[in-house]
């Protein structure tokens, strides 16, 4: 059984995220959730590929699957809290979501995440997950199922600011990661994986139908 996220590291996480989110717009740290959750995560995962339960990734939620392989090629499963173990993920970033809105107002109104597979060759070319102004993801969310990465297996995430041609950060995607960024600010790929590559990404939403806008459907 997987018990519910502890409430003391529930608010020792929302602590870190929100002083990091504040003082440089990003947020790194190993260990993140605990070992179980993640090695069931991972399992989870590979169970639903087994039974090709994965699909291939579309690009932006208006184009519906519009796919583009010259963008990215990896493949996801959306989570829902029917599954127990997708459950707990999604029960921690709910107590993170409320803890982020405690400490910054920063008015986030649900999350929506997906497993991702990379297979190898698979990639994620630079992109940005929202426009100024244009999106309601506010927050993105990438937690990482991999066990003992090594250079030599590429996928690293690369972080940048909006004009830099060189990375802020080069982020291996090693099991118990967990990164959060400002959606708006950062561009990054994902570069070329030499092994199966799994992880979780996922984007904390503020809703823009309060803002008199037409909020459109996931
Ligand atoms: O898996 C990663 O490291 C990042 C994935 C990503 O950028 C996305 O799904 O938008
Ligand atoms: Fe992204």
């Amino acid at each position: 059984m997987l018990s519910q996220p502890d409430l003391l590291l529930c608010a020792q996480l929302c602590d870190d995220v929100a002083d990091a989110l504040v003082n440089q717009g990003y947020f790194c740290q190993d260990h993140a959730l605990p070992q179980t959750l993640t090695a069931a995560l991972l399992n989870n995962l590979q169970q639903l590929e087994e039974e090709e339960a994965l699909q291939p990734a579309g690009i932006g939620r208006q184009q519906q699957h519009q796919l583009n392989r010259r963008i990215r090629r990896d493949k996801i499963h959306w989570l829902s809290t029917d599954d127990p173990v997708q459950a707990t993920y999604l029960a921690w970033m709910q107590a993170l979501q409320q803890g982020l809105n405690q400490r910054l107002f920063m008015g986030l109104f649900d999350y929506e995440s997906h497993f991702a597979h990379y297979p190898p060759g698979a990639f994620y070319a630079r992109h940005l997950d929202a426009f100024q102004g244009r999106s309601n993801r506010v927050l993105t969310s990438v937690y990482y199922l991999n066990q003992d990465w090594q250079e030599a297996d590429g996928g690293e995430l690369l972080l940048y600011t909006e004009e830099q041609s060189t990375a802020l950060a080069e982020i291996r995607p090693e099991a118990g990661r967990l990164l959060i960024f400002l959606s708006d600010r950062f561009p990054h790929e994902v570069r070329p994986t030499q092994r199966d590559r799994y992880s979780i990404a996922g984007w904390f939403r503020i809703n823009n139908s309060l803002n008199g806008q037409i909020d459109p459907p996931s």
